[in-house]
């Protein structure tokens, strides 16, 4: 488990002083992945050196697993380093080493024994899929094959925590995915726990179990990326669901009822809760919008709905008592959308 504690950070810069943590407090639980995402400038990169411990916060507490490292220093300081993996944003690989050599850096500089090493080397490049790769020099690798061997270097000394600011930024969508396989990998065969600083929500989409959003450096949502997308007004559920409605309204179209926006998680919800509701109570359900995606291995729906019908109201009822999130225009008594 990592906790931040109410983290602050400030630079001076240009005669000024720029907050660039302005509090920070968020919990990312053991073997998860954590998305940290936000505009330009919103403090990201500051928060992932600080847990890094490559920048010393001015204020606040970092605990992993219960120490908190900002008050470290010494010894203390660098064996806690070794339990935290970086993946340093864009290209980081020592040109003059081949692959399995930058993957033996952390070990040669913990001493740890050749043929311990060469071993730890070829698990690791077969965890990142590069095994035909190792006497390869970065050159000679794509960017995507880059990164993956900068995981696996990040992951070398056994980390407890592995941190990768931006590790797609440079990278177009297939090989994208093959970098963030290798940090979901990490997280399921290894157990480590991952925070991935990025400004592409499609890294969230793919691998995040939770998401924190900074603005101005200050953490303005965060929480397990399935629950916030059903929250209404949540920023990432914006950015992560379809689209229902250009207007955002939600007012009775002609013929409806009632209109409602319907989000649902998991196989059962999207498959089977729309129909069974309508043939259960009897109502014509019309989709008006939304659509269908993914996030990780979870199928998640966003439709606005139409519903006709006199029982509608006690088919939207007993969806949302099979954990349909419903969100509905205020009606009112005589039937007439409220503005
Ligand atoms: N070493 C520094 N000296 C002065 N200002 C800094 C320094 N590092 C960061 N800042 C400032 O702190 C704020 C947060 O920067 P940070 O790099 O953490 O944001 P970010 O969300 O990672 O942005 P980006 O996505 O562009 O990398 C910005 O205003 C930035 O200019």
């Amino acid at each position: 488990m990592i906790t931040v504690e109410n983290l602050t950070k400030s630079f001076q810069h240009n005669g000024g002083t720029v907050r660039a943590l302005d509090g920070v407090s968020m919990e990312v639980p053991s073997g998860a992945v954590c998305g940290v995402v936000g505009a330009s400038g919103a403090g990201k990169s500051t928060l992932a050196r600080c847990i890094a411990l490559l920048e010393k916060p001015d204020s606040g507490a970092i605990r992993v697993e219960g120490t908190d490292l900002v008050a470290l220093d010494g010894k203390a300081l660098r064996a806690a380093r070794r339990q935290i993996g970086v993946v340093p944003q864009g290209d980081s690989l020592l040109r003059q080493r081949t692959a399995a050599g930058n993957i033996a850096l952390p070990l040669e500089a913990a001493a740890v024994s050749g043929p311990q090493r060469r071993t730890r080397v070829a698990e690791l490049l077969d965890l990142v899929g590069l095994s035909d790769k190792a006497g390869v020099y970065p050159d000679q690798l794509s960017g995507g094959q880059r990164q993956r061997i900068a995981v696996a270097r990040a992951l070398a000394a056994k980390p407890s925590v592995l941190l990768a600011d931006e590790p797609t930024s440079a990278l177009d969508p297939s090989t994208t995915d093959s970098v963030l396989a290798v940090l979901d990998r990490a997280r399921s065969e290894l157990g480590v726990t991952v925070l991935v600083v990025t400004h592409d929500m499609a890294v969230v989409r793919r691998i995040a179990d939770d998401v924190a959003v900074l603005e101005d450096g200050r953490v303005v949502e965060h929480g397990k990326v399935l629950d916030l997308v059903s929250e209404p007004g949540s920023r990432i559920s914006s950015s992560l669901l379809p689209e229902t409605d250009q207007a955002g309204s939600l007012k009775p179209g002609s013929g409806h009822d009632v209109v409602a926006e319907v989000v649902l998680v998991g196989f059962a919800a999207v498959g089977a809760l729309l129909p069974e509701a309508s043939s259960r109570f009897g109502v014509e359900l019309s989709i008006l919008g939304g659509g269908l995606t993914r996030l990780g291995d979870t199928p998640v729906a966003k439709f606005k709905v139409g519903l006709t019908g006199e029982r509608a109201e006690q088919a939207l009822k007993w969806m949302v008592e099979r954990d349909a999130h419903v969100r509905r225009a205020p009606v009112s008594v005589d039937g007439v959308a409220a503005a």
